[in-house]
């Protein structure tokens, strides 16, 4: 039976309310040991409980609302997030398009970025001088590429960012909402580039809040809420979960309104009537 390339078991992470949590391995001994001594008050669980295989070349969508763990599941799958409970358990490097034009060094160019990223990211030196030119070319910035990266627009830096992570030859590509930025041109280059990579059988977990982009690219939908995989199936059943929940939501959300509004109008006519105005010097004037 094939392999998963990506495994997750019983997996949960708790975050404060209130405070960032970065993954650090220090945490992994402070906050196993916090956890052990029971679950402060400000805790809560994004995620737990979650359990899946995605095997080589599938093409996944991660679907829920705000707030419900997609990007943090995302970010546990990288391994840049250390979980609390449970493992995810990957078989083969990541190429992540996410949070793109958060990972340069403002001081260095455009071109020592590409250097440092893909480097960080494995790729040899040999490997970053193939791909060089079609970076550049891909990102249209041959005539800022020795600009200091401080310099550039957040579109500049993005699109810098995913000609350096479509080139990794990694075999799993995590896109978080990369696709949202950009003019439309950029969005139709991004696309043909995620579609290439696709039938290059690539395996991909996309998350996106459009339906069309969803359908565009995956098959499969995981739908996520309230802190657990709700729905594991095509794409079209987990966006039919979403939606359910989404209506089963504002009707709660409806009747709710309605009940407040019921008690107000029966709290109105249960009131004694106000008194009269006094009017000063009237009980004189009647006597
Ligand atoms: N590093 C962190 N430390 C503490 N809390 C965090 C951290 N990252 C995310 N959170 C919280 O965890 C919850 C889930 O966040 P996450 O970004 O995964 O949601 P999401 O489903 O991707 O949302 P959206 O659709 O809005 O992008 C949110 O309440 C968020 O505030």
């Amino acid at each position: 039976m094939e392999e998963p390339i990506i495994q997750a078991r019983d997996l949960g992470i708790c975050f404060a309310k209130g405070k960032q949590k970065k993954g650090r391995v220090k945490d992994l001994f402070v906050r196993r040991a916090a956890n052990k001594q029971g679950a402060q008050q400000q805790d809560f669980w994004p995620l737990r409980h979650v359990n899946f295989d995605i095997f080589p070349g599938d093409a996944v969508g991660i679907i829920g609302r705000n707030g419900t763990g997609k990007s943090t599941l995302l970010r546990l799958i990288t391994g840049v997030l250390i979980p609390d409970e449970g493992y995810v358990r990957r078989e083969g490097r990541v190429a992540p398009l996410i949070a793109l034009s958060a990972g340069f060094s403002g001081d260095l160019t455009g071109r020592e970025n590409v250097n440092l990223v893909a480097a960080l990211h494995g790729m040899t030196t040999k490997e970053i001088k193939a791909k060089f030119d079609e970076i550049v070319d891909f990102s249209e910035l041959e005539d800022f590429i020795d600009t200091p990266v401080k310099y550039y627009s957040s579109g500049m830096k993005v699109r810098l960012g995913f000609g350096v992570i479509t080139q990794l030859p990694h075999p799993i590509l995590l896109v978080d909402e990369a696709l949202a930025v950009g003019d439309a041109a950029f969005k139709r280059k991004c696309q043909q580039v995620i579609k290439g990579l696709l039938d290059q059988g690539r395996t991909l977990v996309f998350v996106s809040h459009s339906e069309g982009d969803l359908k565009k690219y995956c098959e499969r939908g995981i739908f996520l809420d309230a802190g657990t995989l709700e729905t594991d199936g095509t794409v079209a059943e987990a966006l039919a979960a979403y939606k359910e929940a989404e209506a089963r939501d504002a009707k709660a959300k409806e009747e709710r309104k309605a009940r407040r509004a019921a008690a107000a109008a029966k709290a109105a006519e249960q009131a004694p009537a106000p008194a009269p105005a006094l009017v000063p010097g009237a009980a004189e004037a009647g006597a």
